[in-house]
């Protein structure tokens, strides 16, 4: 599993977007297979994922999840509601570190699951694409050689491909309003589905083995579109056969969907599969406060039964302030707070959250701190350090102020503290904004800060303002001090003790 060192922007945010209920809106709107458009988004969020994926070439090693598919929107193979629909869907959910193409792969594993499908690890990293990919999803009119040999570009040979579509086919169906020449007879609903169940399941399998299938791609009247027929029949029949074990349709689809998501541009390096974190140190934020710098940190723990006591420890920046061991306090509060239904799949029912508010003295201020876990059974506390590394804190110079910050209609009025008397400081922000279905999807404005009048400086900071887009998924502030660079990442704007 991926090991998270903090900070690290990247699996920081995809752990959330995987784990916690309701953050992501890739982790939540396809749970109980809920329907749209006469289908489901489950189904729309995997033909989404599946069209992403298919302009890869395993030769070249150019194309695949890239999220090139907003720029595809207008072909006739990507015609649909459900398209679109479902790139609106993801996206609030990109920011500075994790890309569309991110959120488009983990929409395939909650779809799947979300309909009762097996779980598919998740991977994180795939970068998004400037420009659309070529036109190689392929199309029901084709004859089966194509088909083989698209499914080979994209990296599946002849049994794969039988195998992904029936797994893809296991979910939603054609509608005539798009496909009036494959939907020729008037169906319900205007859809006329693969199978006769709604969930992921090896319905489609059965019915196509035992002939009562209505896949208008294996039964339709018109010949030429049966390409499902074509593909499920191109090895006698050998492949579905073996898909007629629910067991071994789980396992074949985990793993077939798994590589269709983890099918990137071979320049592209995905991380480690990201379990659950057993420790994360979660919404960290130091500020003046009043003659000393609050520090607000909150570590999850996988909530296990016990409640164990949990210290945090830091050490000052300069001089001597704290004991030997560190300065130290208790928690203030925990909250357990439920996971995701993905975690609950992975076993992990909630997580608790231990949350600090420490009072920093000014002038030594902070540069790492830790914690200590105490079970209470005799047993020694277990250190929580960052794997050794412990947490850092690598500057106090520009900080982001969420007390002196306030929300307004518009978005944000953030306030940022500099440690800088001259109140010339140039302080700016690189706005991640989301929102768009114009591509790219995804687009970041620079901000620039002017000193605040409502806030004087206080406790050697001087405080900087800027309104903030209410389109801003992160912000990192630039900002130089006495010819040093500094910059921070706020990926928040609350937290526990603010
Ligand atoms: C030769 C390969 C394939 C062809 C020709 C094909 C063709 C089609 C067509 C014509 C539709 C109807 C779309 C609509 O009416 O909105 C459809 C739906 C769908 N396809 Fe495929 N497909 C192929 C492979 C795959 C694969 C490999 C997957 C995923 C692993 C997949 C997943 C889906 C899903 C989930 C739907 C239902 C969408 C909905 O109900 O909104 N397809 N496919």
């Amino acid at each position: 599993a991926a090991v998270f060192n903090w900070p690290d922007p990247l699996l920081d945010t995809l752990d959330d977007q995987l784990y916690r209920p309701f953050f992501s809106p890739a982790s939540t709107f396809a749970l109980n297979c809920n329907p749209r458009d006469n289908s489901t988004i489950a189904a729309q969020w995997l033909r989404l994922a599946y069209h992403d994926m298919a302009t890869h070439n395993a030769t070249t090693g150019t194309g695949g999840m890239d999220a090139s598919i907003a720029f595809e929107f207008t072909r006739p193979q990507d015609v649909g509601v459900g398209m679109i629909e479902s790139l609106v869907d993801f996206l609030v959910a990109p920011n500075e570190y994790v890309g569309m193409a991110d959120v488009i792969a983990m929409g395939a594993i909650n779809a799947v699951i979300g309909c009762g499908g097996p779980v598919i690890p998740y991977r994180g990293g795939r970068v998004d694409a400037t420009e659309a990919g070529p036109a190689t999803v392929p199309e029901p009119q084709q004859d089966l050689a194509s088909h083989i040999a698209s499914f080979q570009a994209q990296g599946f040979n002849q049994t794969e491909m039988i195998m992904l579509v029936a797994c893809g086919h296991s979910l939603g169906g054609v509608r005539q309003v798009d496909f009036p020449l494959i939907v020729t007879d008037d169906v319900p609903a205007g859809i006329q589905t693969f199978a006769s169940t709604l969930g992921f399941d090896n319905t489609i399998v059965h019915e196509y083995l035992n002939g009562t299938t209505e896949n208008v791609l294996v039964v339709g009247s018109n010949v030429t579109t049966r390409s499902d027929l074509r593909i499920f029949s191109s090895d006698n029949n050998v492949t579905m056969q073996s898909l007629a074990s629910s067991d071994t349709f789980n396992t074949v689809c985990a793993d077939l969907i798994g590589r269709m998501i983890d099918t990137v541009p071979s320049t592209v390096t995905l991380t480690d599969v990201i379990e659950p974190l057993d420790y994360k140190v979660w919404n960290t934020l130091l500020f003046p406060q009043g003659g000393s710098l609050a520090f607000l940190a909150t570590l999850r723990i996988i909530h296990t039964g016990t409640n164990p006591t949990v210290t945090m420890f830091w050490k000052e920046r300069t001089g001597s302030f704290c004991p030997p061991q560190g300065c130290s306090i208790g928690t203030f509060q925990v909250t357990n707070v439920d996971s995701s239904f993905l975690a609950s799949l992975k076993g992990v029912d909630s997580f608790d959250l231990h949350s600090f508010n420490a009072s920093v003295d000014l002038t030594t201020s902070i540069s790492y701190f830790w914690f200590e876990v105490n079970h209470n059974d005799g047993s020694a506390p277990f250190v929580v350090d960052n794997n050794g590394k412990n947490y850092t804190i690598d500057q106090d110079v520009l900080l982001f102020d969420p007390r002196r910050s306030s929300f307004t209609i518009a978005g944000l009025e953030m306030v940022v503290g500099v440690k800088d008397p001259s109140g010339t400081t140039n302080v700016t922000a690189l706005s991640t904004l989301t929102g768009s279905t114009e591509v790219p999807v995804t687009s970041s404005t620079t901000i620039t800060f002017t000193l605040d009048p409502s806030w004087p400086p206080a406790d050697g900071y001087t405080f900087y303002t800027s309104p903030i887009s209410g389109k801003a998924s992160s912000n990192t502030i630039h900002a130089t001090v006495n010819g040093t660079a500094y910059s921070l990442w706020v990926p928040f704007l609350d937290a526990p003790g603010v």
